[in-house]
């Protein structure tokens, strides 16, 4: 990386520029001297590698994102633009749509995700967490990835969905599809798409209102069909929402969660002597480490972002990780503090797209991080987490810990 040069944007000061290429394997890996060059060179900045505008700042972001009028998501949330190429797949109705396309499904999945169905969910989540936690701490050593944080999300949410048994295994391949494909057409995007149309038939089988058990979630949003409210179209393409959003986020995240509090054995201690402030030290292991990094929006008119002119038709990157460890927000960013007031994060977006799952990534985070916390008086890292590049998730492959048991 060469350090930034300038462009004129037009009149007002001239736009810093920087080479970084943000989904290369060498920025994935070690993204956070990154971000910070980013934010020191200016509120918003130009990524000359791929010709787009960028910002690391929170204040931007979090402008970006509460002004879906000037930034939109309906030309897609990736580096493609709609408007110019084929997407590789159908856009989600709610993911890749502005209002007033958005608003009527958004209502019904809020509906579907509401707090009370979600509490719903948490005695068996919890006696999901509570076994597979049990197990894992009498064992004494274990990967905190492999056999935690990619198997708890994996045996209670397609449960809670409805999804038959067999063909689960195809689930964290297709958020794989969904999230290296918001990135440019690199290494990373064509391994996600190897064995794409497979999968994709997979998933749009277990869209289908008949291949969904009864009581879970992917029947409510089906009643919602008979309803009028939506139709069977928009049923099956909501049903791949949930698909598409809610596994590797959670995974990423509990893994993301489980070795930054190994790594931070104060941090831990304070868990274990109160297991109450499992639910916040998940919360601040979103803003500390957030899985989802990046993603985009797409200006429909010329808008000023941190006093820098941008025409319409212009793709932003909005770096969400970096925002979250933005000094100008947060002190001591890039401290781990599970008490932290973490209030105004970015890590579940924000706005009329802010993640409408988020409470049941809640819900996961806070049961598997409450019965670690009851069992296991220490964290200890027995090797250093392996990262999982991906062009919009940031988490590890694996974890290896100790525990030491209460
Ligand atoms: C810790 C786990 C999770 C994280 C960090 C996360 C993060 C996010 C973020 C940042 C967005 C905003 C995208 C944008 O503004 O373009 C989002 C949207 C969304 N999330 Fe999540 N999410 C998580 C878990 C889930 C789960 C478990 C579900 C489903 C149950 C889910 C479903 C969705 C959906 C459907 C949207 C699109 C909402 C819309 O565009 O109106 N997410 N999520
Ligand atoms: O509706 C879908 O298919 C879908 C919804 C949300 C996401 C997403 C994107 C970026 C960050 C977090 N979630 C992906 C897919």
């Amino acid at each position: 990386m060469t350090s930034g040069t300038t462009t004129s944007s037009g009149p007002g000061p001239s736009v810093p520029v920087l080479d970084d290429d943000p989904f290369s394997r060498s920025f994935l890996a070690d993204p956070y001297p990154r971000h910070e060059r980013m934010r020191e060179a200016g509120p918003v900045i130009r990524l000359s590698h791929y010709g787009i505008w960028a910002s690391a700042r929170h204040e931007q972001v979090f402008a970006a994102l509460t002004d879906w009028r000037a930034f939109s998501s309906a030309s897609g949330v990736g580096l493609a633009d709609f408007r110019k190429e084929k997407p590789w797949r159908v856009p989600s109705l709610l993911l890749e749509a502005d209002p007033p396309d958005h608003t009527r499904v958004r209502e019904v999945m809020t509906e579907v995700l509401s707090s009370r169905r979600v509490r719903g969910l948490r005695e068996e989540f919890a006696a999901a967490a509570e076994a597979l936690v049990g197990d894992l701490v009498e064992r004494g050593t274990f990967d905190a990835v492999r056999d935690l944080a990619e198997v708890f999300p994996l045996r209670v949410f397609p449960d809670a969905l409805g999804l038959p048994e067999q063909g689960r295994e195809n689930l964290m391949p297709y958020g794989g599809m969904a999230f290296n494909g918001f990135g440019p057409r690199n290494d990373l995007f064509h391994e996600a798409m190897a064995d794409a149309a497979r999968i994709q038939e997979w998933i749009n089988e277990a869209c289908r209102r008949e291949n969904l058990a009864a009581g879970g979630l992917g029947q409510d949003i089906w009643a919602f069909a008979d309803t009028g409210r939506i139709t069977p179209e928009q049923a099956a393409m909501l049903v791949r929402s949930l698909l598409s959003a809610g596994i590797d986020t959670t995974v990423y995240a509990i893994g993301n969660a489980l070795a930054a509090l190994a790594a931070h054995p104060g941090q831990w201690a304070r868990v274990h002597e109160n297991p109450a402030l499992a639910k916040l030290a998940f919360e601040e292991a979103i803003r500390f480490e957030s899985p989802v990094q990046t993603f985009f929006r797409t200006t429909t008119r010329t808008v000023d972002l941190g006093g820098v002119r941008i025409g319409p038709g212009e793709k932003i990157l909005l770096f969400l990780g970096a925002a979250n460890r933005d000094p100008r927000k947060w002190i001591n960013p890039h401290t781990l503090d599970v008490t932290r007031r973490t209030a105004g994060h970015v890590g579940f977006g924000t706005g009329i797209h802010g993640c409408v799952g988020q409470q049941v990534a809640r819900l996961e985070g806070d049961v598997v991080l409450t019965a670690l916390a009851r069992r296991a008086a220490t964290l200890t890292p027995t090797a250093a987490p392996e990262p999982r590049p991906n062009n919009t998730l940031r988490g590890f492959s694996s974890a290896p810990i100790r525990v030491e048991k209460a």
